[in-house]
């Protein structure tokens, strides 16, 4: 027989056995295995397919298998343009539905120009007894079907594409957790859906640009990070005066990315123990976050090298010293710590981001925060008339305005940060003008201004007094 019409025939048998799956449910069990087998055989006879099935339970797992979850995502994605019979489900609250493919439905995908099938099956087991077992319900499989001749490049790569695809979108669509460290080596999460992103944070466009690419670069290098050898994780370190919006960049982070926070509160971690028994309790996509690490912990115990410091020459700064002094409520030590962000067990979870945030930068052990640690030092500054800009879109939804120049100009001679300049541009009233808001800032930043101006005079007052003083024989 000829290619083409070989084809042909694989072709309307392969359509006929999508019939046959439809109807397979009025059939005893005996007679739809004998004819399957006999489809397939004949099937294979005119085109030589190949199939892969992916069933929803493995035997003896009580769980969904994975592959399945993550494939069925996969062609969600592909449905809603591909196939005709469609399901509809809600991913998650107040989210778009999610249609995905239906019952005994077929879809084609195309992976660098080789064609290849998906089909939906479900098996409905005779059932005798009403039973809650997922095992006695209905299961459902999915079978991808491909030319024989293309084995290679889909079993090897397709399918592997496929499963990296649909566990993207799984991310994408999931509920966001923000986890906290609780009692023990427990997490404890809320679900988490706050707005904050890169497009609404304020500050220098170019500077922010970076910042966006670098983590953008970062999730897409798990080849990048295999190749070089190192654990597939980054530190940030996020520091600025309070109000400059450390916090908020963490969020805009886990948004962008699509990862889950876990914000560790070192001083109710027991011991180095405890804080790796929560290291091997987290997953992957995620931001793992200690908040003020300067006053987080007195470290109780030091790195061999610094035992040789000076008492008082305490690296982590005053709030640290006070907490040493308070007993052993926390035995978490610097080198527990060191060993918690790129010790061996930190490659227990690839895909990490790390992120310390400080007021105090200068009060940090150096060995905390060198590159390779903390890779990227985010300096979050008071606010800039670009950021300003931003902050003005976001609240009053406007690009210029005749005041700007003058924001402006205040805005080079005196410090704000963008929390404060945030909260003047917040109408107070429900319908107030763009010029009220506008007027508000200027008016704050005119104080602002004033005081700097009274500080500045009262210190320079101070200095001539002591060189007086000084000056004046004894
Ligand atoms: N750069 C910014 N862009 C947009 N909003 C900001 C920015 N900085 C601060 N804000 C606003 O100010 C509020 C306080 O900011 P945030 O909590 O992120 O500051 P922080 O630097 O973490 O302060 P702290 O050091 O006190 O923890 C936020 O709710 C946010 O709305
Ligand atoms: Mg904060």
């Amino acid at each position: 027989m000829e290619g083409g019409k070989l084809d042909d025939w694989g072709s309307s048998l392969a359509g006929l056995m999508f019939i046959w799956a439809t109807f397979q449910q009025f059939f005893p069990q005996f007679l739809k295995d004998y004819v399957q087998n006999l489809w397939y055989k004949l099937l294979h006879y005119f085109k030589p397919t190949m199939q892969i099935t992916f069933n929803e339970f493995s035997p003896g797992l009580y769980r969904r298998s994975e592959a399945y979850t993550v494939i069925e995502s996969y062609l969600s994605s592909k449905s809603a343009a591909k196939a005709s019979r469609l399901r509809a489900e809600i991913a998650k609250e107040s989210k778009p539905l999610v249609l995905a493919l239906d019952d005994h439905e077929y879809i084609t995908d195309n992976f660098h120009g080789v064609e290849v099938k998906w089909y939906r099956g479900k098996q409905i087991p005779e059932r005798k007894t009403i039973s809650w077992s997922p095992h006695d319900a209905d299961k459902r499989y999915y079978i991808l079907i491909f030319h024989a001749k293309y084995r290679q490049i889909i079993a090897e790569k397709y399918v592997n594409y496929v499963l990296e695809e649909g566990r993207a979108i799984q991310v994408r669509r999931r509920q966001r957790r923000l986890y906290m460290n609780g009692e023990g080596d427990e997490w404890n999460f809320a679900v988490f859906d706050h707005p904050a992103s890169f497009d609404t944070f304020a500050m220098d466009p170019q500077r922010k640009e970076q910042i966006v690419d670098d983590l953008i670069t970062f999730s897409q290098g798990k080849e990048y990070y295999k190749k070089i050898g190192k654990v597939w994780k980054r530190g940030y370190l996020l520091y600025g005066p309070p109000g400059t919006g450390k916090s908020t960049m963490i969020v805009a982070m886990s948004n962008l990315l699509g990862y889950d926070i876990y914000d560790l509160e070192l001083t109710t971690v027991k011991d180095n123990a405890e804080l790796k028994r929560l290291l091997i309790n987290t997953k992957s996509k995620s931001i793992m976050v200690i908040e003020d690490i300067d006053c987080s912990l007195g470290f109780t115990g030091k790195r061999k090298k610094d035992k040789n410091r000076k008492k008082g020459d305490n690296p982590m700064g005053e709030k640290a010293k006070e907490k040493e002094g308070e007993g052993d409520e926390s035995k978490v030590t610097l080198s527990g710590l060191l060993n918690f962000i790129d010790g061996i067990w930190s490659a227990c979870a690839g895909e990490r981001i790390v992120v310390f945030t400080t007021n105090h930068v200068d009060q940090l052990d150096p060995a905390l925060i060198r590159r390779g640690r903390m890779d990227m030092h985010i300096k979050l500054s008071n606010c800039t008339f670009g950021a300003f800009k931003v902050l003005a879109k976001n609240y009053l939804d406007i690009d210029s305005h005749p005041l700007f120049e003058k924001i402006g100009e205040l805005l080079e001679v005196t410090e704000m940060t963008p929390a404060d300049v945030a909260e003047n541009l917040t109408p107070k009233k429900l319908g107030a003008a763009v010029e009220t808001c506008l007027e508000a800032v200027i008016h704050a930043l005119e104080i602002a201004k004033e005081a700097r101006r009274v500080k500045a005079q009262k210190e320079e007052e101070e200095q001539e007094n002591e060189t007086e003083t000084e000056s004046v024989p004894q």
